[in-house]
């Protein structure tokens, strides 16, 4: 007799939605599915989630698990993830192309996936579930097989059948390319940081001439053939490429652009399934001169290129997990700028770090006409600590220790201007305020935000987890608490898009 054999009965008779959770196993009703004679539920039993399978059929052999009384228990393992890809296309990542919006959900734990579902269900716009960075995975200890593994397992838990993306984000070498690609991934964000030479910027009109007169004439010519002396109207606006701007931006980008023709050539133009391509150009020292993200698409185009998307460097801060910070009013009249060259060209704009840029968000929804990519990645991992910090203020307190210890070894990653000085000291803090002290104020925030890796990775001199195991398991018995917190934080983030 197994353990299951109630909810195998319920599953059989295909309804689950009247099976209370007891014992400390969990119904995810939304997942009961079938194929052939084979039905399936997920369930969590403690703290451990399965797949239950009864029946008989491919579906049931092909699952791995322990069978007892008829009722195969099966693990969330990576084969298993793909037994259920193959019988269930709703679980499989897709690419979205450029007419819908799409938002960025990095899912540091892989477990945010289905509160992120139950925000954008039924709203106008999409999810890219996996979407993780090199640094991202470097930093967390996770691979790309468990960050499509969970976005997979979250469609299949939540029944949710309008697709969801998987980017491999911020990729700059070729074997992360073909990693991701070999995995499945349906959006590669190629970033081309490493080509774009920002210390340009700092030389003498003579000095970047000296530079410019030593390419090669063959691609002098090229570029001055196409746009030395000649106005682009750019969004109802007139540019014009005199000699020192063209060479300017010839010399900052030139290099970015041929290795972004190369990667397309070579990965995207012959993939066998469609693959939103994304150019990022917003990791650089200075930010993308309107102008020259026209170069930039302006060549890809040339090229015979197309993109998905396009991240340009915006002015002013798009700091980690915290509003907009510079002169909204120019902001606006660039970003107009930005959003009707992607418009012109017919990708979307894709806004990196998007992260509580709230007072940008309307206007990033309006001058895009509602088509954007925006990245959140850090936010959701803060709306964890938040939830942590609500309901065991003793592991919140040790981490939030933790990360002043290590904060400096961890501005190595990530650009912030966090001043310590400004956050409350813990011994003046009740265990009730936490979340609210240190949540919803922007120099905790980044203080958390950025010491993520050390954090989960953190280990005592027996080489356990300092606070990893406690602090998964503390959010496993707050799923739900988790969330109602992402549905109301990234909520917030979709409605003031205007999604
Ligand atoms: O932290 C990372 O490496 C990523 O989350 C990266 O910042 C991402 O492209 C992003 O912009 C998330 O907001």
């Amino acid at each position: 007799m197994s353990k299951y054999q109630t909810i195998a009965q319920a599953v059989k008779e295909g309804n689950v939605s009247n099976i209370s959770a007891s014992e400390g196993i969990k119904v995810y009703p939304h997942s009961l599915s079938e194929s052939g004679n084979v039905k399936l539920v997920m369930i969590k039993d403690n703290q451990t989630k399965y797949i239950l399978a009864v029946g008989e059929g491919p579906l049931f052999d092909e699952l791995q698990g322990s069978v007892e009384g008829g009722v195969k228990a099966c693990p969330l393992t990576h084969e298993n993830r793909l037994v259920i890809n193959k019988y269930f296309d709703y679980t499989v990542p897709r690419a979205f192309g450029t007419q819908i919006a799409t938002i960025g959900l990095g899912d540091r734990l892989g477990i945010a996936s289905p509160g992120h579902i139950k925000t954008v269900r039924g709203r106008n716009v999409r999810p890219i579930l996996a979407q993780q960075s090199i640094r991202e995975l470097n930093l967390t200890g996770r691979d790309y097989k468990q960050v499509v593994d969970a976005a997979c397992f979250a469609a299949f838990q939540e029944g949710y059948k309008d697709g969801f993306g998987a980017d491999g984000d911020h990729l700059k070498v070729e074997a992360d390319i073909e990693l991701a690609l070999g995995l499945g991934f349906t959006m590669l964000t190629l970033d081309c940081s490493e080509y774009i030479d920002n210390s340009i910027e700092g030389l003498s009109a003579a000095e970047q001439a000296a530079k410019y007169a030593a390419l090669p004439e063959d691609v002098r010519k090229h570029y001055e053939s196409r746009y030395l002396n000649q106005e682009f109207t750019i969004a109802g606006t007139s540019v014009t490429f005199d000699q020192e701007t063209l060479a300017k931006n010839v010399l900052i980008y030139g290099p970015a652009i041929d290795f972004m023709e190369h990667i397309y050539n070579k990965y995207i133009k012959t993939a066998d399934r469609e693959i939103d391509f994304e150019i990022s150009i917003d990791e650089t020292a200075t930010p993308t001169a309107p102008e020259s993200h026209f170069l930039v698409a302006k060549e890809l185009y040339a090229r015979g290129l197309t993109i998905y998307s396009m991240a340009p460097r915006f002015i002013g801060e798009f700091q980690k997990g915290i509003d907009y910070i510079g002169d909204i009013e120019q902001f606006e009249k660039e970003l107009i700028i930005h959003a009707g060259i992607a418009d012109d060209f017919g990708y979307k704009l894709s806004i990196h770090s998007g992260s509580d840029k709230f007072s940008v968000f309307p206007i990033i929804g309006k001058h895009t006409k509602g088509r954007f990519h925006v990245k959140t990645a850090g936010t959701n991992w803060l709306e964890a600590v938040r939830t942590v910090a609500k309901v065991n203020p003793g592991l919140y307190r040790r981490m939030h220790q933790h990360a002043l210890e290590h904060f400096e070894e961890a501005t190595a990653y990530y650009h912030v201007t966090t001043d310590l000085s400004k956050i409350a000291p813990l011994d003046q803090v009740a265990d009730a305020d936490l979340a609210d002290t240190y949540m919803n104020e922007d120099n905790a925030r980044q203080l958390i935000h950025i010491t993520y890796g050390i954090l989960l990775q953190a280990k005592d001199a027996e080489g356990k987890s300092l606070f990893k195991d406690e602090f998964y398991s503390t959010l496993s018995d707050q799923e739900e608490a988790f969330e109602q917190s992402l549905i109301s934080h990234i909520g917030k983030h979709l409605d003031l898009l205007g999604k």
